[in-house]
């Protein structure tokens, strides 16, 4: 017999961005949705209770480094290049895999109760991460990052094959939520020659490309000086953009780029905040958008954000899409939020981000009994400039509840908290000895 669900008596963010008042009849075995509609609940086996909330989509984080919640705050006001090489990879130099998983269960918790059912990561010791996320029971798209600067030619190609390895063995894993990528961290971190290795073998192996492009100023000057065209430009000579290709940041992306990724189809993942933080400067976000590139939403890592509330997120990308554009029309709430749902689902290629029936039941229900959600003229406003992660009362992702009345199932959360501030301690210690 069908084990179901009924997330019931809230309304529902419906794919076309009505409002409705429906339960949601979700097929657990199955993890996907029934039926949306009128008076689901009494058949149901169990019930999630939705009155005075907003059922909508689980968001998806479409750039993260996980495990990186060990360096919040550990190296705030600093430049990316700086952040990076003085005080980030020393401190990363010394991680353990027990560091890694410590890091990325509390990142898991943090992105459950803040209503994200997915997320892509690049990071090390990535069994430790596939893992913790079939522990959590939400999806990602994980990869190991491959870093080729300052290695000999032996530790650059092991770096490499680690990255196909990865791909290659927890493709599928936690019944099919946990999906991979090889990703090379970006075009100025990994060897030209590498780079193009890494685009024939993902081709012939079917797996996607994810990496860094356009982040700083930095990362543009050195390709246009040594090969005359835009970053975007050398990536597709070198076979990297495809359309299941999907890049993080896109700072500094032309026109010119606009053309190009759009033509791909490749996504770029916008990551407002960390942005922000550490200078990098504003996305063309609402141009891009204009000339066809899909573009998805990320938090980037915690040590550059300093968290991982994708309706922050949300937030930062609406405000700032503006003020890139000069223009406050630009970027508005149904744009950014499909940024954060469906435009995510499409970077990291997995059916998620609207909530239909047929479709997988990954979605989250957002309390509006708040005065900072008072008064309801525009729900869809609400979720952009209002909503904030802590407003998220539960989260279902496979059809399977992860987090109910705020309380992540999977997870001791104290002992999560206290397991990670002990491994982020003694790793400081470590990289700084
Ligand atoms: C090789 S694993 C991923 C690698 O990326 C580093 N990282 C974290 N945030 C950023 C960012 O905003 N731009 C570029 N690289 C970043 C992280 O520390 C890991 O070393
Ligand atoms: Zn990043």
């Amino acid at each position: 017999m069908t084990d179901t669900l009924a997330v019931a008596d809230g309304l529902v963010l419906t794919p076309a961005f009505d409002v409705v008042e429906a339960d949601v009849l979700v097929d657990a075995d199955a993890g996907t949705v029934i039926e949306v509609g009128p008076d689901l609940a009494a058949a149901a086996d169990e019930t999630l209770d939705a009155a005075g909330g907003l059922v909508i989509p689980g968001l998806v984080n479409a750039h993260c480094h996980a495990a990186m919640t060990l360096l919040r705050g550990y190296a705030d006001d600093e430049p990316l290049d700086t952040w990076l090489r003085e005080h980030v990879w020393p401190v990363e130099a010394a991680l353990t895999p027990d560091d890694i998983r410590a890091g990325t269960e509390l990142a898991l918790v943090e992105l459950i109760r803040s209503g994200v059912t997915a997320f892509a990561d690049m990071y090390f010791a990535v069994e430790e991460v596939a893992a913790a996320v079939e522990a959590a029971g939400i999806r990602a798209r994980l990869g190991h990052g491959v870093v080729t600067v300052g290695k000999d030619d032996e530790a650059a190609r092991a770096d490499l094959e680690e990255s196909f390895a990865v791909a290659e063995r927890l493709d599928g894993a936690a019944d099919g939520r946990v999906r991979t990528a090889v990703m090379p961290h970006s075009l100025t971190t990994v060897a030209d020659d590498l780079l193009a290795e890494t685009a024939d073998r993902a081709r012939d192996a079917d797996v996607p490309i994810h990496f860094h492009l356009n982040e700083t100023p930095d990362e543009v000057a050195p390709i246009v000086d040594e090969h005359g065209v835009r970053p975007s430009a050398h990536a597709d000579e070198l076979g990297l953009l495809t359309d299941s290709t999907f890049v993080a940041h896109g700072v500094h992306t032309d026109p010119s780029e606009f053309d190009v990724l759009a033509e791909r189809g490749t996504s770029v993942v916008h990551c407002p905040a960390s942005n922000m933080k550490l200078a990098s400067g504003m996305a063309p976000v609402q141009a891009m958008l204009d000339a066809g590139v899909p573009v998805a939403l990320g938090t980037d890592g915690a040590a550059s954000n300093n968290d991982l509330d994708l309706f922050d997120e949300l937030r930062d990308a609406a405000m700032l899409g503006k003020l890139a554009a000069d223009d406050a029309a630009a970027v508005d709430a149904e744009t950014a939020f499909r940024m954060a749902t469906a435009g995510g689902a499409e970077a990291l290629g997995i059916d998620a981000g609207r909530i239909a029936a047929g479709a997988n039941a990954d979605l989250a229900v957002v309390d509006l009994d708040a005065p900072h959600l008072t008064p309801a003229h525009d729900l869809v406003s609400h979720l952009v400039y209002a909503v904030r992660g802590s407003d998220v009362r539960h989260t279902v992702c496979d059809g399977r509840v992860v987090m109910r009345d705020r309380d992540v199932l999977a997870f001791d959360e104290a002992a999560v908290r206290e397991r990670a501030q002990e491994h982020a301690v003694a790793l400081v210690a470590r990289a700084e000895e």
